[in-house]
C-alpha cells in the first residue's frame, strides 16, 4: 500500500499521492478550478503554466585564446636559368585577435556560459616568392550591457620566453644561445617550438644544421591597446566599437630573415608563436532603472505583468521567480516626456536648462527572485539576485498587506538589503588591498617577473627587447592613452538611493490598517523620528512613499508608474 508522506489520510490511490504530495501541481490544479480570489484568468492572473521565459544564465567562466601566428616558409627563388635562387619564404600571418563589446540586444550570458571558450583563428603559413601568410580571423564576444569581468588567469608564451630568457642571462648563459660570442658563427641547438626545417630535411640535419640566435620573442603592436593585466572591465554602458581582450600572436619568420654571409640558402625558418591565453569570469549586473525587491509571493511578477508587457511567470507559491525578468515601462505611447520636476518649476530661464534634457521615453524595472529572512546566510536562493538591482537608480519594495507585519516585514528586508551591501564592501576593501599592494608607486623589480600590473609593461621595462628601429615606430603610433584601461565603477550605497513601498493585494479585506501602520512608519522615517531601516546615517530619507494597489485588478498601478518616474529624475 502507498502511503502518502505529507498527508498520512490519504492511502491507496497513487493519484491521489501525486496530487497530494507535489504542491506545485497543487497549485496548479487549484489556479485551474477556481480563479484566485475570485478574478478572473486574465493577463494579470494567468494560469501558472503561462509565461515566456528565455534562457538566462548571469555567471560563466569563458576561456579565451589569441590565434597562434602562421609558420615562416622555406622557399628559393627558382626560375629559367637560375636553378638556385636567392631565399624567398614569406612570413607566417599573425593570429586572430579577441574582441569584446557590449551591446544592447544581449541579455544573458548563457551562450557564453555553454561554449566555454572561444579561440581566434590561426594565421595562415608564409607562401613562396615572398608571400606572407594571411592574418587569422578574429573573434568578436559580444556580451550584456552591465556585464563585469575579471581576469582569472592568464598564459601569455611571450611574457614566459622573456622571463626564461631573464633567468639564463642572470645565471650567465642567454636561452637563445648569445653568450658573448656576436659573430653568428656559433652553432646553436635545434628547439622544437621554434624551428622549422626544409620539408625534406633528413634526421641528420636537425643536429648538423647550424641554427643561428634565435630572434627576440616579438609581440603585435596591437597589444599596446590590451587593458592592463589583470583584467577588470566593468562594460556598463553599450560600446560603439569592440575592446581587444587578446591580440592574436605574431607569424614565424620566413627564412630570407636568417641569411648571412656565411649561411647564403637557409633551410629553416621560424614557427609562429602560440596564442596567448586568458581565463576570465563574466557576471552580469542588469542595468535596470528600478529593482522590485520583495518576500517571495509578494506579488512582484504581478506588479511587472501590471505595468510592462512583461510575461513573467505568477504563481500562487513562493520562489515561482527564479531568475530576473525586465519589462519596459513606455511613458506617454512613446511620446517621451521632460524631467518631472521641470512642470513645477515656474522659472523661465531654469524651464530652458532643463527642457533641453532628454524627454524621458520608458524605464525599465527589474523583478527579481524573493528574498526571505536570513538570505545573508543563503536561505532561500541567496541575496546573489540583488546584484541586479544594485545599479538601479530606484528601488521598490513590494510588500504584501494580506501578510501580518507589513512593518517589520519591510525592515526585515532592508535588513537583507544592508547585509548585502556590507559584504560588497568587505569584497571592495579586499579588492583595493590587492591594487594597493601592487600599484603603490613603487618599481618592483625581479629577475624572474615583469611587473604585469603596469598600464604599458612594454612601455616601461620590457622595451629591451626591442629593437632601436622598433621602439621608435611604437612611440610614435601609440601612446599610453590608447591603452585602455577602463577605470573602475564607484557605485553609490545602495541605502542612498531613492526608494518607495509599494503595498500589494490592497484588495484584501482588513489590509486597511495594515496600510496606514505602514504609512505612518515611513512618515516617521521621513520626519527622521524613526532610524532608517537600513540603519545606516546617510540614508534616503525624501519624502518616502507608500502607495497601495491592486496588481490583479491593475488598480492604482499608474500611481507607482508617476512616482518612479519623479524618483527617477
Ligand atoms: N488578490 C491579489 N492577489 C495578488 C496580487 N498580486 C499578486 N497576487 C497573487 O499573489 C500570488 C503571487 O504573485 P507573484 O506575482 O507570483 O509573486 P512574486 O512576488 O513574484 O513571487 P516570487 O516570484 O515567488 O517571489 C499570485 O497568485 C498572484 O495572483 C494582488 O494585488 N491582489
Ligand atoms: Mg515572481
Amino acid at each position: 500500500m502507498v502511503v502518502c508522506k505529507y498527508n498520512p489520510d490519504c492511502h491507496d490511490q497513487i493519484w491521489s499521492l501525486l496530487r497530494c504530495c507535489s504542491r506545485m501541481s497543487d497549485a496548479l490544479t487549484r489556479a485551474e478550478r477556481n480563479p484566485v480570489n475570485g478574478h478572473q484568468k486574465s493577463h494579470l492572473n494567468p494560469s501558472p503554466d503561462s509565461f515566456s521565459q528565455t534562457p538566462f544564465a548571469d555567471n560563466c567562466a569563458l576561456k579565451i585564446e589569441a590565434g597562434s601566428g602562421g609558420h615562416g616558409c622555406i622557399s628559393f627563388l627558382r626560375e629559367k636559368y637560375i636553378a638556385d635562387g636567392p631565399a624567398n619564404g614569406g612570413d607566417g600571418g599573425s593570429g586572430g585577435n579577441v574582441l569584446i563589446q557590449a551591446v544592447r540586444g544581449e541579455t544573458s550570458l548563457h551562450k557564453l556560459a555553454r561554449r566555454g571558450q572561444m579561440k581566434a583563428g590561426r594565421g595562415a603559413n608564409g607562401q613562396g616568392k615572398g608571400k606572407g601568410g594571411e592574418r587569422g580571423t578574429d573573434i568578436l564576444i559580444t556580451v550584456p550591457v552591465g556585464t563585469v569581468i575579471r581576469e582569472i588567469q592568464r598564459y601569455d608564451p611571450v611574457t614566459e620566453e622573456e622571463q626564461a630568457d631573464r633567468l639564463a642571462k642572470g645565471m650567465g648563459a642567454d636561452a637563445r644561445g648569445n653568450d658573448g660570442d656576436q659573430t653568428g658563427s656559433q652553432q646553436h641547438k635545434w628547439r622544437r617550438g621554434k624551428w622549422l626545417l626544409y620539408p625534406g630535411a633528413l634526421p641528420s640535419s636537425f643536429t648538423a644544421t647550424a641554427f643561428p640566435t634565435l630572434p627576440r620573442p616579438r609581440r603585435s603592436n596591437l597589444t599596446m591597446a590590451q587593458p592592463s593585466a589583470p583584467i577588470r572591465l566593468d562594460l556598463d554602458k553599450p560600446m560603439s566599437s569592440p575592446l581587444l581582450l587578446a591580440a592574436g600572436a605574431m607569424g614565424g619568420l620566413g627564412n630570407p630573415h636568417f641569411v648571412t654571409r656565411d649561411i647564403t640558402r637557409p633551410k629553416f625558418a621560424t614557427k609562429g608563436d602560440v596564442g596567448m591565453r586568458l581565463t576570465l569570469q563574466l557576471e552580469l549586473k542588469i542595468l535596470a532603472d528600478v529593482g522590485l525587491v520583495g518576500l517571495p509571493n509578494a506579488g512582484k511578477s504581478t506588479l511587472l505583468r501590471s505595468i510592462t508587457n512583461s510575461n513573467a511567470r505568477i504563481g500562487d507559491w513562493a520562489f515561482t521567480t527564479l531568475q530576473p525578468n525586465i519589462g519596459t515601462v513606455v511613458l506617454d505611447n512613446n511620446r517621451g516626456r521632460p524631467p518631472a520636476y521641470v512642470e513645477t518649476r515656474t522659472n523661465r530661464s531654469k524651464f530652458n536648462a532643463t527642457s533641453q534634457k532628454e524627454l524621458r521615453t520608458s524605464f525599465t524595472v527589474a523583478d527579481i527572485p524573493g528574498i526571505i529572512e536570513d538570505a545573508h546566510l543563503d536561505k532561500g536562493l541567496g541575496l546573489g539576485f540583488l546584484r541586479h538591482i544594485e545599479r538601479a537608480a530606484v528601488m521598490a519594495f513590494v510588500i504584501d498587506l494580506s501578510n501580518d507585519d507589513a512593518v517589520s516585514t519591510l525592515k526585515s528586508l532592508w535588513r537583507e538589503v544592508g547585509e548585502y551591501e556590507s559584504m560588497k564592501e568587505k569584497q571592495l576593501n579586499a579588492d583595493t588591498e590587492d591594487r594597493v599592494e601592487t600599484e603603490d608607486g613603487l618599481v618592483h623589480w625581479s629577475p624572474l617577473k615583469r611587473n604585469v600590473g603596469s598600464i604599458s609593461p612594454m612601455l616601461e621595462e620590457g622595451m629591451d627587447s626591442y629593437d632601436d628601429e622598433q621602439r621608435v615606430q611604437e612611440d610614435i603610433v601609440f601612446s599610453k592613452s590608447l591603452s585602455r584601461l577602463l577605470p573602475e565603477l564607484t557605485l553609490p550605497p545602495i541605502s542612498s538611493k531613492p526608494w518607495c513601498v509599494v503595498a500589494t493585494k490592497a484588495d484584501f479585506p482588513d489590509t486597511q490598517h495594515k496600510f496606514s501602520e505602514l504609512r505612518d512608519y515611513l512618515a516617521a522615517v521621513t520626519d527622521s523620528r524613526s532610524p532608517h531601516p537600513s540603519g545606516r546615517r546617510n540614508a534616503w530619507r525624501k519624502n518616502i512613499r507608500c502607495i497601495p494597489i491592486s496588481a490583479i485588478r491593475a488598480e492604482g498601478v499608474e500611481r507607482v508608474k508617476e512616482h518612479v518616474f519623479e524618483l527617477l529624475d
